[in-house]
């Protein structure tokens, strides 16, 4: 059933040592005073340290990324229409909604991480897409005397249709990227996109290579999310915008009370009846619960080095895009 959610910090994501140091009062105490009851009961926490939650299971950290791979693993083929039933389709308005908060330009190189099956990915091709089209329509009306090859041509070159903008994919998970891989392919995406297999915690990039870089729905699945938001720090360049839409704490008592009754007593049952896989759902509404609220959340983005760090909670806090700038 539904625990209370909590807005404390879990797991290990390197800020509950120091908290625990400063609601004591004994900055640097640790090394210096193992004996006493009070350096055991901190030598205990330090060794639970280690531990994180998968869910409302308690486990190492070890071995949460080996569970979460194996939720997306067997969610992967019933992804996309699994999210439009359950949600009744308004996961595509929030993600609208990020791409609308990003309003990317043509020439935008874009980081999607935890990108899954592309939802992000292909909003933003359609993004810039539309406004590069645009742009050439207005500059072709403002110029006389055009011959049709002219105008022809503008609209035929593909490679141009993005103005440069690009999108990286990256996602950990084999079976999310060959599920997006096969809708760009359904859908026509041939040109700036690229798929790539890595690790949030351990993007595969150069520093200061993108111009934004999003997560969706995913930073929550993360093991360390302060490690994952430092490298996500690391590979904007500097003016870059960090941008998350995530699942957040529900500030009406009403819609909380039903979103609770929705949450665990239909997600579950229609990941069973749908998709024959009631524990992956299970996990997605446990997690859900455990993530931090909007403004620890918002601290922790602060803490890994952004600035103009600000949210917005949409559905009644149902979810929140959390945005950030490297400066
Ligand atoms: C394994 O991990 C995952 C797997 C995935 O497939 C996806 C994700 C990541 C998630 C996404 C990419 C987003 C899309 C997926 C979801 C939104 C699914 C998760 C949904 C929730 C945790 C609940 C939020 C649901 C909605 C926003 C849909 C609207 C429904 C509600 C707000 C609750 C309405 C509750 C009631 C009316 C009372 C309880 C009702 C019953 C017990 C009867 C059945 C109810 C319905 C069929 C829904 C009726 C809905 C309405 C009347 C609309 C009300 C709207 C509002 C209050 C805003 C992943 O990590
Ligand atoms: C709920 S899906 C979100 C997919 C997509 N962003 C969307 O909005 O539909 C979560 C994704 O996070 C990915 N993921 C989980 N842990 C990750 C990690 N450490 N690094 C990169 N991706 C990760 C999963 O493989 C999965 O594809």
């Amino acid at each position: 059933m539904a625990a209370p959610r909590s807005c404390a910090l879990w797991g290990n994501c390197g800020r509950g040592w120091s908290r625990l140091m400063r609601s004591c009062g004994l900055p640097g105490l640790r090394s210096s005073w193992p004996g006493s009851p009070l350096g055991a009961r901190l030598l205990s926490q330090e060794k639970r340290a280690s531990e994180t939650h998968f869910g409302f299971e308690t486990v190492s950290e070890e071995e949460k990324g080996g569970k979460v791979y194996q939720v997306f693993e067997s969610v992967a083929k019933n992804y996309d229409v699994m999210n439009d039933m359950m949600s009744l389709g308004i996961h595509r308005i929030w993600k609208d909604l990020l791409l609308w908060k990003m309003h990317p330009f043509p020439g935008t190189q874009l980081l999607d991480v935890a990108g899954g099956t592309g939802d992000i990915a292909f909003r933003f091709l359609n993004y810039v897409q539309a406004q590069h089209r645009g742009r050439q329509k207005r500059q072709l009306r403002a110029r006389q005397n055009l011959s049709w090859e002219e105008i022809a041509r503008q609209y035929q070159n593909e490679e141009d249709s993005l103005g440069g903008s690009h999108v990286m994919v990256c996602d950990i998970n084999k079976e999310m990227l060959k599920v997006g891989k096969q809708k760009a392919q359904a859908q026509g995406y041939k040109t700036g996109l690229a798929w790539v297999l890595g690790d949030a915690e351990e993007l595969p990039f150069d520093d200061d290579k993108f111009d934004v870089y999003t997560i969706a729905f995913g930073i929550r699945n993360v093991t360390h999310v302060d490690r994952a938001l430092q490298e996500a720090h690391r590979v904007l360049k500097p003016g870059g915008r960090f941008l998350c839409l995530e699942f957040s704490q529900v500030n009406n008592p009403l819609v909380s009370r039903l979103y609770d009754l929705y949450s665990f007593q239909v997600i579950p049952v229609l990941g069973e009846v749908i998709a024959g896989d009631w524990k992956s759902y299970q996990y997605l509404v446990e997690s859900i619960r455990r993530f931090p609220c909007q403004e620890e959340f918002k601290e922790m983005i602060e803490d890994a080095g952004f600035q103009k760090v600000t949210y917005e909670s949409l559905t009644s806090g149902i979810v929140a895009i959390h945005s950030g700038f490297k400066l």
